[in-house]
């Protein structure tokens, strides 16, 4: 049997607030990930970046069991929040989401107003306090708030596609999340408005920590603290993703551990 890779563990300085292992992530019959321990550091943006199909998304995904809702999928390993495992079996997966909260790589407002978007997950999660107070905190938060307050009953779909991403941003920290994931969240967008979203990242790491998946490796020089590096294993014959390495930022650019890490992030292959 060949000799699987198995990344060094990476232990960083601060507070991790997901401390996530991943040993095995199946679609049915099908392995996606395999033996990835990737922790989040608390205030820092981790970049998870890599080839097509290593399983970014998956293991994106997994941090906030956002895969539950899909057939199949099967989950071994554990993510400690805060210490609590969010696979453990009293867990509500929708609490899980109300702290660990996900804007997706394509901006997807709900056909409503600019209003009803932010307030979305308030009213579900029963919000007691003053709503219109919530909504714009949100959306001054979301540096949107200038650009629609005069015209917070228009719908979010008449927003432009940067705008767009800024209110699914201040819908999901509406709820006062802890974490943020980002699934390639500015790839949609053109160079200026992925400039806004990157300085807003910026802003929020302060209040939020953040997870996102990049396919842009000057993204993550740019503004991710840790990256972690994930590569496909093809030795059994099935392409299975796993981590390859993971580290401060300028680290895995500058000094990587492995030949892999080098090949990629030099651009030798993509
Ligand atoms: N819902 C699903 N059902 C079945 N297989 C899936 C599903 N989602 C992803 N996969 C498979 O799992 C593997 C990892 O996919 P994933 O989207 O996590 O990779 P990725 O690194 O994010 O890819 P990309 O960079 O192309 O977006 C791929 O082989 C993909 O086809």
């Amino acid at each position: 049997m060949a000799n699987l890779h198995k990344a060094t563990p990476f232990n960083p300085q601060g507070e991790v607030v997901l401390d996530c292992r991943l040993d095995k992530v199946f679609y049915g019959q099908f392995q996606a990930v395999r033996d990835s321990y990737v922790p989040i550091e608390k205030g820092k943006i981790t970049g998870f970046i890599g080839p097509s199909g290593c399983g970014k998304s998956t293991v994106l995904r997994s941090l906030n069991r956002m895969n539950d809702l899909v057939n199949g999928f099967k989950f071994e390993g554990k993510v400690l929040y805060h210490g609590k495992n969010i696979y453990g079996k009293k867990i509500d997966p929708v609490l899980v989401r109300r702290y660990i909260s996900m804007v997706f790589q394509h901006p997807n407002p709900f056909a409503m107003s600019i209003y009803d978007n932010v307030a979305f997950g308030l009213k579900l999660n029963r919000f007691k306090g003053d709503m219109d107070e919530q909504v714009q905190k949100s959306l001054e938060r979301a540096a949107l708030w200038g650009e629609v307050k005069d015209k917070l009953n228009k719908s979010g779909l008449s927003l432009s596609g940067g705008q767009q991403q800024r209110l699914c941003i201040a819908r999901a920290i509406a709820t006062e999340p802890d974490v943020l994931l980002m699934d390639e969240p500015c790839s949609a967008l053109d160079p200026i408005a992925t400039r806004h979203i990157e300085e807003l990242m910026l802003e929020l790491k302060d209040r939020y920590t953040v997870a996102m998946v990049t396919h842009n490796m000057q993204q993550a020089v740019r503004i991710a603290d840790n990256t972690a590096f994930f590569g496909v294993d093809v030795s059994q014959g099935e392409r299975v993703g796993h981590l390859v390495e993971m580290g401060n930022t300028q680290q895995i650019f500058n000094d990587p551990q492995y030949d892999l890490t080098k090949q990629y992030v030099s651009g030798e292959f993509s």
